[in-house]
């Protein structure tokens, strides 16, 4: 990245910056949910133990020997390179994006997630996400496709791009510390909508790539979202892209992503309809599902691997969801707020739009006189779901 488009990196230990508070409130009541939400056996509830425990002295302690009890994961080798240099050090002081991604890495390994006990692959949040996917609120959401259907066709567009957007609310980590449930739409402080739509609509039915972000309340719109662009042809082929691991509480996996085209297929109604085109897509490859390693990785997507690279490069757009994968695609760094967001993805090899609700500090493409008004105004707009965005480049 050119100096001139340089800024300091977001860190936890920066006062009043939304990092710390992730670190000394979210991350320890995190611990202890996961430590009640499954019948853990006594190996496991020490290593969460010890785990609370070092969140609280606030020293990030290594991964476990690889020759240990724990020590079959695969990315031992990857995190001792990447945490050079900051293993040993306060959760605070190395950057917002890399502690927290260690610390989603360390929860796995303290529940015997890569281990070779029972706990393998057992995703400590899948009660969490299961009560989600099952609930009420999921019942009148999917049964208010049907009146969705009956709308004129922009209409109906506008309408999967807001619910997909404003999916992004409902997010299971941020809701550990939010007060209030995810709430009915707030406002826009950017609308690229209509570049979206004309990446889409003005060219050749292409590949569309969708970086996923929460499984369940997120997820079921993000799939009637990627419905619409098959069935209407404006998209040729679509590349879901979810974590191969649980990481953030709901990111969505493999497995989630299962479980909601079961529970739309299950659905009466324009869900179930929705959710039985998406099967059909699925079984025919043109849905296809990727769990990169990378999605799981402490860095920006400027450090992407050629693989990806040459997969967004041969996409018509890419679509990003929600906040961590905006900081990973923009640079999790206090950039000032008018930034331009062509600038700071000068480095993606194609275009890209990103549907995000501001849950953390960074903030691009948005003038001056716009955001210093809201921080005027006292509210926590920058962090608390209540603003959102679609933001995006040719
Ligand atoms: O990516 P998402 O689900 O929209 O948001 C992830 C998030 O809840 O986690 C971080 C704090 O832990 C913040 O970046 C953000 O608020």
């Amino acid at each position: 990245m050119p100096e001139a488009m340089d800024a300091p990196e977001i860190m936890g230990n920066v006062p009043g910056a939304y990092a710390l508070g992730v670190f000394r409130e979210r991350h320890p009541i995190l611990v202890r949910q996961v430590r009640e939400a499954l019948p853990y056996t006594p190996d496991r509830l020490r290593a969460l133990d010890a785990l609370l425990d070092e969140v609280v002295r606030d020293v990030m302690e290594p991964l476990h020997d690889p020759d240990g009890p724990d020590g079959t994961a695969h990315d031992h080798a990857a995190w001792a390179a990447w945490g050079r240099g900051k293993i040993g050090r306060r959760w605070v002081d190395v950057p917002f994006l890399w502690a927290e991604s260690y610390f989603y890495r360390k929860l796995l390994e303290a529940t015997g997630y890569f281990g070779d006990g029972p706990w393998r692959g057992v995703d400590p949040f899948g009660p969490a996400k299961q009560a989600e996917l099952h609930s009420t609120a999921v019942d009148d959401e999917l049964a208010a496709l049907d009146h969705a259907a009956t709308l004129p066709e922009d209409e109906r567009a506008a309408g999967v791009l807001l619910g997909s957007l404003w999916g992004n609310r409902a997010d299971l980590s941020h809701a550990i510390t939010a007060t209030g449930g995810p709430g009915p739409a707030g406002e826009l402080v950017v609308d690229d909508g209509a570049l979206l739509w004309s990446l889409l609509r003005d060219r050749a039915p292409g590949k569309v790539c969708v970086l996923a972000d929460n499984a369940g309340r997120e997820l079921l719109p993000d799939l009637v979202l990627i419905d619409h662009l098959l069935d209407r042809g404006l998209a040729a082929e679509v590349v879901l892209h979810v974590k191969p691991q649980p990481y953030f509480v709901s990111d969505a996996t493999p497995a989630d992503v299962a479980a909601s085209l079961r529970r739309l297929a299950g659905a009466p109604g324009q869900a179930g309809k929705t959710g039985e085109r998406l099967w059909r897509a699925m079984g025919a490859g043109r849905l296809a599902l990727r769990a990169h390693p990378f999605s799981c990785a402490p860095l920006p997507y400027s450090d992407m691997p050629d693989d990806l690279r040459e997969e967004f490069a041969s996409a018509a757009l890419t679509i990003t969801k929600g906040d961590l994968n905006y900081r990973r695609l923009v640079g999790d760094r206090f950039w000032p707020s008018a930034t331009p967001f062509a600038a700071v993805t000068s480095y993606f090899p194609g275009p890209v739009v990103a549907l995000r609700t501001l849950k953390s500090d960074v903030l691009v493409g948005v003038d001056e006189p716009v955001s210093a008004a809201l921080d005027a105004s006292g509210r926590s707009w920058r962090t608390s779901g209540t603003h959102a965005m679609i933001q995006g480049r040719a």
